[in-house]
């Protein structure tokens, strides 16, 4: 089994181009897909503590140590600190549910979820509500998270620190105003969500970027008819006929040329392998135009309940 390739991230460590999306991947379910997936030659798992599995993400990682199918150097493991953890003096807390779920002495890297905050009830209100059912908000300025996170970094428990759901004005701002730059932005990209320009301005500041979603979250709760299934694209399907490749394998494909790291989630031991299987083709110019073309700016993950935040990413003319 050949290594995945991998990016540098600013910090000189190496980033697998392929890791194992996590959301979504339920209790046992999901353990057993990061054992199968180590033995399919994935190094890179995308954790959360959001996705409430972190426990069963971490006896996965135990066990194929423990196991010796794998050294913890040679893996690459990301969390993400939790909109309800915004307060500063609860970064470090947020941060530390996640190490021990995950049975870790430190994290490869670790993200700011979101720029926007939420109120902190208790562990288990996820999104907190009021009583008139609306979101309740913490407002605190990211760039404080930041400088935690940074501490966190310079203590030796994180190697690499980055975000996610971050537009161009919020990550200058941790470019002016902080020390250390981000390593990474995640954020979702697939062929019907291209984000050309802000994947431009990240590699033009060296900052990798990871795509989420990159097939579309076909199984997403809140996924309606109406809108449009990637995975069952007529132009992908005829790439993917031609190239006898599978309509994953060429958006992934698709996402890897243009220097974008995926994150595809499987619990399917054959997708989980499929997934992984994209190192011994390429696509012509012509498809990758083609592909682009597909562009509807259409978002499956576009984070509702945080409109109206100071600091949602994704509105018109964004200011702060
Ligand atoms: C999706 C949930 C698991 C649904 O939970 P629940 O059934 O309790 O309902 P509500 O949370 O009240 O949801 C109300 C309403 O909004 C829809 N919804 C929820 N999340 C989204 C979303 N991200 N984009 C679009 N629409 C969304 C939900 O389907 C309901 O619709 P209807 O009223 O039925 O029409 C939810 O609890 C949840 O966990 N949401 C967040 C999930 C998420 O986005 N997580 C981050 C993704 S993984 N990232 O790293
Ligand atoms: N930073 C952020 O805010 C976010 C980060 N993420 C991260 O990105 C990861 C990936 O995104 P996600 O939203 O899960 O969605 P994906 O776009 O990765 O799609 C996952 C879905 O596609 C199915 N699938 C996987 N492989 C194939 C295949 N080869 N052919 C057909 N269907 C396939 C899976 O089903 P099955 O399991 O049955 O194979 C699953 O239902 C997440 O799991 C999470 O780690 C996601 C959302 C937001």
């Amino acid at each position: 089994m050949e290594n995945v390739p991998t990016v540098r991230l600013q910090t000189g460590y190496a980033m697998p181009l392929v890791g194992l999306g996590t959301w979504q991947s339920l209790k046992e379910e999901g353990q057993t897909a990061v054992e199968c997936a180590i033995a399919c030659g994935y190094r890179h798992i995308d954790c959360a503590w959001m996705y409430q599995n972190e426990d069963e993400m971490g006896k996965a990682i135990t066990k194929v140590i423990k196991e010796n199918k794998v050294q913890r150097e040679e893996l690459f493991i990301t969390s993400k600190l939790w909109s309800i953890f915004h307060k500063p003096e609860l970064v470090r807390t947020g941060f530390m549910k996640s190490l021990n779920k995950l049975n870790l002495k430190y994290l490869d890297l670790y993200l700011i979820h979101t720029p926007c905050g939420n109120k902190y009830v208790d562990d288990e209100t996820i999104i907190p509500q009021g009583s008139d059912g609306k979101t309740l908000f913490d407002d605190t300025d990211y760039v404080k998270i930041w400088k935690v996170l940074e501490d966190l970094q310079k203590e030796g428990l994180i190697r690499s620190i980055g975000v996610s759901n971050f537009n161009k004005h919020q990550i200058n701002r941790i470019l002016k105003e902080c020390s250390v730059p981000p390593a990474v932005n995640q954020i979702e990209i697939n062929p019907y969500l291209v984000q050309k320009d802000l994947v431009d301005f990240c590699n033009n500041k060296g900052i990798v970027v990871t795509a989420f979603s990159p097939l579309g979250s076909p199984t997403r709760p809140w996924v309606s008819p109406e809108e449009p299934a990637l995975l069952k694209d007529p132009s992908l399907e005829e790439i993917a006929k031609r190239l006898e490749k599978s309509v994953a394998q060429v958006i992934l494909r698709y996402l890897i040329e243009r220097k974008t790291v995926v994150i595809p989630k499987s619990t399917s031991p054959d997708r989980i392998k499929s997934n992984i299987e994209l190192f011994d083709f390429e696509l012509t110019k012509k498809d990758m135009d083609a592909i682009g073309s597909l562009n509807q700016d259409f978002r499956v993950l576009a984070w509702p309940w945080l409109v109206g935040h100071k600091y949602y990413p994704f509105k018109e003319n964004y200011s702060e």
